[in-house]
Formats: structure tokens, sequence, C-alpha cells
């Protein structure tokens, strides 16, 4: 019988499952919701058991679509955002909210309350800190645990699991207390070369000593590669909420913008075959971005995470800069012009999504996608909401919008759109430029993510950067990244490697277009560099004002 392969995607706001056969092809999907609660502070939570169930939703909904019988589903792979779960030791979930609620056991990787204890980290300087880019983000584990243990302490005394979400569904599905090389290394500061291991002295160094007295049992002791077989694969339990068989094989999990990255960047290019995913970026897109560089030996880039020792692709190096908010950026600059009700009546009117309706009237207008970009003249915008990841590593950066007017009408929304999008786009070529300034360089970016699917992002990206943009041939690349994890833990490749030259090939590309845009957008970037300027000047002015 031909067997499938599952890879189920935990973003920020839904759960996807996607069923793939060997080859890659993609048979179905399908798409859950999940809770989010926002609170003022920087606070970002969700529930463990909330994503699990959208998780079985998920599965379950697009096997119904692929119709194919649950026997023939050879492997099942999850990734999931970098979030920190929390359990007590019989694995029910423990609080990591103020408001108490038990439901609410996960802090978001995008909630910055641990700031404060990210600046302590760094300011210890530890050695270990040359592996995160120099300097630790409050999105990382280390500073949230830390915030759990000063100011929730109970929640962290009465601890039993640690897992960063993609480990916890592997653990949800099998059992097994395996953490995956890419999410500790990515993480939790966990160095996987050269027999590095979790580092005691860091540990103490940064106020969590408590994980070197209790031998690491809460945040981990067994690290394996992403696709190994877990357990004795899916419970009883799982199976039952997947509607899988008891023991289909689950592999150890990747990050989801790590499982794009695996998707997207080992694929056949024409009849070219496998290439050299040294010289591919992979750009992950979605309400964050992730720009990712793999290389044969280390690059030590200032300000960019990394590197990461088979963080991403096993045995090779990973860089991994990035932009906090991209697609929230966007969102959020629709959600606050005042033509967004006019824009919204507008596009469903017409049946389509606000971004899709927008695109269409603004590549309509412009005459291409690349000339859409001067639409953005006059305004300018540094979308930097909730930080700089990369390659300034300073969270505390805030947005700045430069050119805006009285009107309210959609041309003005479509103006400040395009301008957003051209700034994550210069704040990308920030990135890669810091990356070809320490030694990595790449000619071709293949991008996935929800924001991917645009051909006018696709294209400003191209212009901006200089470099190729391709698309994978696969509409799907995170899930087809999950996919591949199940893939070998089913034994059908023997590697990660392998899996990607099989299942995976590069589609669409996109080249950068005339040098007259390639000079609009040099000119423009001047601009946003003095935003940027501004946003630091203003920051430093205040600095000495107390907060009312
Ligand atoms: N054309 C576009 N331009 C910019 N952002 C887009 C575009 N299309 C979708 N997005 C953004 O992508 C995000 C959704 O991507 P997705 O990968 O599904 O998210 P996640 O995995 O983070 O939940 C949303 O923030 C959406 O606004
Ligand atoms: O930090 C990340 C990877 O290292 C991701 O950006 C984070 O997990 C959120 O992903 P997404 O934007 O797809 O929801």
């Amino acid at each position: 019988m031909p067997r499938a392969y599952i890879g189920v995607d935990v973003g920020t706001t839904s759960t996807r499952a996607g069923v793939f056969d060997e080859a890659g092809t993609l048979l179905a999907t399908a798409r859950h919701p999940i809770r989010i609660w926002h609170e003022a502070g920087d606070i970002v939570e969700q529930s463990s058991e909330d994503i699990w169930q959208a998780c079985a939703k998920s599965v379950r909904a697009a096997m119904a679509e692929a119709a194919i019988a649950p026997g023939s589903i050879g492997g099942i792979g999850f990734d999931a955002t970098c979030s920190l779960v929390v359990l007590d030791p019989q694995g029910e979930p423990l609080t990591v909210s103020t408001s108490g609620e038990a439901q609410r056991n996960v802090i978001v990787w995008m909630d910055h309350r641990a700031t404060a204890e990210a600046r302590l980290i760094n300011e210890t300087e530890d050695a270990v800190l040359r592996y995160v880019g120099g300097s630790i983000s409050p999105e990382m584990e280390m500073p949230k645990l830390l915030w759990l243990k000063r100011h929730l302490r109970a929640s962290f005394d009465a601890a039993g699991h640690f897992f960063d979400l993609a480990d916890y569904l592997t653990w949800r599905a099998t059992g097994a207390l395996q953490r995956s090389t890419c999410t500790v290394t990515c993480k939790w500061n966990y160095l996987a070369h050269d027999g590095g291991g979790w580092s005691a002295p860091f540990f103490k160094r940064i106020g969590l000593s408590d994980f070197v007295a209790e031998k690491y049992a809460r945040i981990g002791t067994e690290i394996v590669a992403p696709g190994t077989r877990l357990g004795e694969g899916l419970t009883p339990a799982a199976a039952v909420e997947l509607g899988l068989p008891q023991g289909t094989p689950v592999g150890a999990s990747l990050i989801d913008a790590h499982a794009g990255g695996i998707g997207a960047i080992g694929g056949r290019d024409g009849a070219g075959g496998p290439s050299d995913v040294g010289d591919r970026l992979a750009y992950i897109m979605g309400t964050s971005a992730c720009i990712m560089a793999t290389t044969k030996e280390p690059c030590f880039v200032p300000g960019v995470w990394g590197p990461y020792y088979s963080g991403m692709v096993p045995e090779f190096w990973l860089n991994e800069g990035g932009q906090s908010a991209a697609g929230a950026a966007i969102d959020h600059l629709l959600k606050s012009h005042p033509g967004h009700g006019e824009a919204s009546a507008a596009a469903r009117s017409e049946g389509l999504d606000l971004i899709d309706f927008l695109e269409r009237r603004i590549i309509a207008r412009a005459g291409g996608a690349s000339r859409a970009a001067l639409l953005a003249r006059d305004v300018h915008v540094l979308p930097e909401f909730i930080g700089n990841r990369s390659p300034y590593a300073d969270p505390d950066t805030r947005a700045v919008i430069a050119g805006l007017d009285l009107d309210t009408d959609i041309a003005a929304m479509e103006r400040l759109f395009v301008a957003g999008l051209c700034g994550l786009a210069y704040g990308l070529a920030e990135v890669i430029e810091a990356f070809a300034a320490h030694g990595v360089r790449s000619s071709i970016m293949i991008m996935g993510g929800g924001a991917s699917r645009s051909p006018l992002v696709r294209q400003i990206m191209a212009d901006t950067t200089g470099l190729t943009v391709a698309l994978p041939q696969t509409k799907e690349p995170v899930l087809l990244g999950a996919a591949m994890l199940g893939a070998v833990a089913g034994g059908a490749y023997a590697s990660i490697g392998e899996t990607m030259a099989k299942m995976s090939a590069l589609g669409r590309k996109s080249e950068p277009t005339a040098p007259d845009m390639a000079a609009f957008h040099a000119r423009k970037r001047e601009v946003y560099k003095l935003l940027r300027e501004l946003d630091r000047g203003s920051r430093a002015a205040m600095r000495s004002v107390a907060r009312g």
C-alpha cells in the first residue's frame, strides 16, 4: 500500500495539518484556529490543551479530505512556534499567568515579559551567548524561565516539565520526553556541538542553578535529532484523538520556521538535481519572519541568532535572523488605518481576503508587482512594533511612520500597506548584509509562510535584496517540512537530507527587476535609516524621564 505522511504545524494563530505522499505531493490540508490571550505589558499566552485539541481536529479534517485509510499513514511530524509550555509532574497544565488560570500555561514566543531577565542574562556576558548572536532575546526560553522563577515562583517550583511547544506535542503524541536538537539549541542555550550540552556555569551565573541541581530533569536529559522515531509511536490515547492507528511513527520535532526551512531549501532545481543548501537562504514569513542560512562551518554574526549546530539541517550550522513582527506588522498597519472598514467591506463583497483584495488593486494600478513599490514613494515605515530581532538585537525598538496625511480612503491604505512591505524588505536586507559581512553568502532565497504566496511580497523582497526569490514547488513548505519528520521516523528515507532531495523541489522564481527600482529602493532605504535613528534618538531622549 502506498504510504502517506502527516505534517502538523502550530503557528501563532492556528494549527494546520497536511497529508503528503512519499514524493512530497500535498494530498489534503486543514486548519483550526487557536486561542490566544493578549494583555498589557507584552503578555501573550496560550493553552497547550487547546493547541493539542486543535491539532487533533486539523489532522482528522485533513485525513477526511484526503480520503485515505488511516493505516496508510507511515509517520507524523510536528512543528510549532518556539513558545514555553509549563506542566506539573502529572502532565497537567500549570499557569504562567498572573490571572492564575491553569489553562493559560503557554508563554507565547512573542511575549516580551522577560525583557528585564534577558538583560540580566546578557550582562553576564557568558560564553554560551556567543551562540545566540552575542545577545539573548526575551523571545527565548531562559529569560522566560527566569521570569517565572522571579515572578510566579509557585508555578516554577511546582512544574514537572518545561517544554518548547514543538517538544510538548511529541510528548503528548508518544509520551516520550526527548527534546529535539532544533528546539533546545535554538531557544534553550543547549550546545549541540563538540559534546557541549547544557552549560552548568551558565545556569549558575544566570540564577537558574535549579536545573543543574536536578540534573536537567525538567528541561530535558535526552536530546535527539529532528525526525528521530520517538517512543512506541502514537499512544493509544493520542491515536484515538488524532484518528490514526496506535503506534504510528512520530518524529522528533522542529520549530515552525525551521520546518519551513527544511521544506524549502533542499529541493531539486529543475533537472539540476539536489543543490547546495549553503547557497540557499530560507525566508519564512508569517506572523513573524525568520531568515535562515545554512553553513558547513560556524559563522558568528553579531545580532543574528546562532550559529546553531544541527539547529535545522542536521550536521550543518544555522544562522537565524528575524523580524518579530512581519505579517503581524502588516495586519496592525491595516487595522489601524481609517480606511479599514471600507476596504474590508469591499474585499468581502468580492469574496477576497483583505490583503489579497488590496494586492490585486495595487498590482493592476501600478502595472506590475515591481512598480507597485512606487506607490509608497512618500510614506515610510520602520515596522518594528515589537522590537528588532536582528541584526540589532534590540527588543525595545518601536515602529516609526513618516509621511501620513488626512486621507482616509482605500488608496491611502494601499500606500501604507506597500510602505510597510518595503520597511520589512529593508529590515530583511539589513540581515542579509550582516550575513554577507561575516562570510554567509547566498544567491537565492526560498520563501515560505503565509505571506510567501504574495507576488507583491516576493517581488519587493527580490528588488530590495538583489537576490532571486524562489517558491518551493509545494504551496505548503512548512507542513512539508513537518511531514518529512514523519517520513524519516517511519523509515521511508534514511535522513532529513535524503528526504529533502526526494520530497521537495523549487518552483516559481522572481528575479530582481529593472535598475530603476533598485535605485528607488536604495533612496527609500536612506529614509528608513533616518526612521531608525529617530526611534533610537527619541528613546534616548526620554530615557531619563520616569514612566507615568
Ligand atoms: N501579502 C501579504 N503581505 C504581508 N503579509 C501577509 C500577506 N499575506 C499574508 N500575510 C500575513 O501572514 C500571516 C499569516 O501567515 P501564517 O504563516 O499563516 O501565520 P502563522 O504561522 O504565524 O500563524 C498574517 O499575519 C498575514 O497578515
Ligand atoms: O521565533 C521563531 C522561530 O525561531 C518563530 O518566528 C516563531 O516561532 C513564530 O513563528 P510564526 O511567525 O510562524 O508564527
